[in-house]
């Protein structure tokens, strides 16, 4: 799962954020009590995620936001209750370490040590396969895959050594906040393949229905949207098509299906037993 928890906070806050903006939340009881935010984020992330309406809400719970100014030194600011990061330098993993470990009462979202293999879609998949997750009535599963490093040349002879499957989805093997880490394509022949740029990896296309589910964890809480996404291919398309194919950022939160009439067949929440198993096996990866 892609990211966890930074994504999970995205997500909720904004259905509370739409909620609030629709005027709904508009007299919400004032909170007395007083937590403070210290936030290291993009320009981006910053603009995406701390919209104003959202930050007005967070006030009237009694949360504030406060931007840490990462020229200074971390424990000069403050005092936090909560430091919320999403950049990746080494040199500010570093302060953020260091800063956790002399400050243990300060949650920080996320530790970067224990977030590290998830900048990268090889690690982060590792281990998922071997998750005990038995009696959950359901299974999880990661697509084959390969990663290329380098000399693109050699993709095609690469796919056929490792006997993957047509079509592939082409993706960059780091995982970093940037519009580049997140171009995706998909190839249907193996010549194709050698245009790419490594570091990436090659993943089989999974057939799913035309649509995903996003499982967003926060502690106990889990909230599953359902958002669309790539088509299923079938074997004659495979004979007509050639080529690649960039794939636009397709199930993002403008491509929600939560509200679609679909059939129940795909349309299914995954069993809850099985998200609540899988969240805790995967916390224990993370921590
Ligand atoms: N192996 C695959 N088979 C079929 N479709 C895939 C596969 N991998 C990814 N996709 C499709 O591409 C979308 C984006 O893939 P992925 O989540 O790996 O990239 P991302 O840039 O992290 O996306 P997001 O911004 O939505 O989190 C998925 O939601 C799904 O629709
Ligand atoms: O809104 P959902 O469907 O949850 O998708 C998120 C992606 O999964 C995240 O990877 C994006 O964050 P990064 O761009 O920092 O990777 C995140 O970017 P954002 O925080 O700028 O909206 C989202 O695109």
């Amino acid at each position: 799962m892609k990211k966890l928890n930074g994504k999970i906070v995205d997500e909720e806050e904004k259905k509370v954020v739409e909620t609030y903006s629709n005027g709904v939340g508009v007299g919400f009881p004032q909170s007395h009590q007083n937590l403070v935010v210290g936030y290291a984020l993009t320009v981006k992330k910053e603009t995406s995620f701390l919209k104003p309406n959202f930050r007005g809400l967070a006030r009237t719970k009694g949360i504030k936001f406060v931007c840490i100014d990462v020229n200074r030194p971390l424990s000069d600011q403050g005092p936090f209750d909560v430091v919320l990061h999403k950049l990746l330098a080494k040199e500010w993993c570093k302060i953020i370490e260091d800063y956790r470990h002399k400050h243990p009462e300060v949650t920080v979202l996320d530790p970067p040590d224990a977030i590290q293999h998830l900048r990268n879609r090889k690690s982060m998949l590792q281990d998922v396969v071997d998750l005990n997750l038995s009696d959950c009535h359901g299974k999880v599963g990661v697509p084959r895959q390969i990663v290329v490093t380098k000399d693109p040349s050699s993709i095609p002879s690469e796919v056929t050594k490792a006997g993957l499957k047509l079509p592939l989805v082409a993706k960059p093997l780091l995982v970093d906040g940037t519009a580049k880490s997140h171009k995706l394509f998909v190839a249907y022949d193996q010549l194709s393949l050698a245009k790419l740029e490594p570091p990436l990896v090659l993943q089989e296309f999974v057939n799913h229905g035309g649509i995903v589910f996003k499982v967003y964890i926060v502690g106990e809480s889990i909230t599953v949207v359902r958002r669309f996404s790539l088509p299923n291919h079938g074997k004659r398309d495979l004979s007509k098509v050639a080529g690649m194919y960039p794939v636009p950022r397709v199930s993002s939160y403008l491509s929600s299906a939560d509200d679609a009439d679909l059939d129940p067949s795909i349309a299914e929440h995954p069993p809850r037993p099985l998200l609540v198993k899988f969240a805790r096996e995967l916390r224990c990866l993370t921590t």
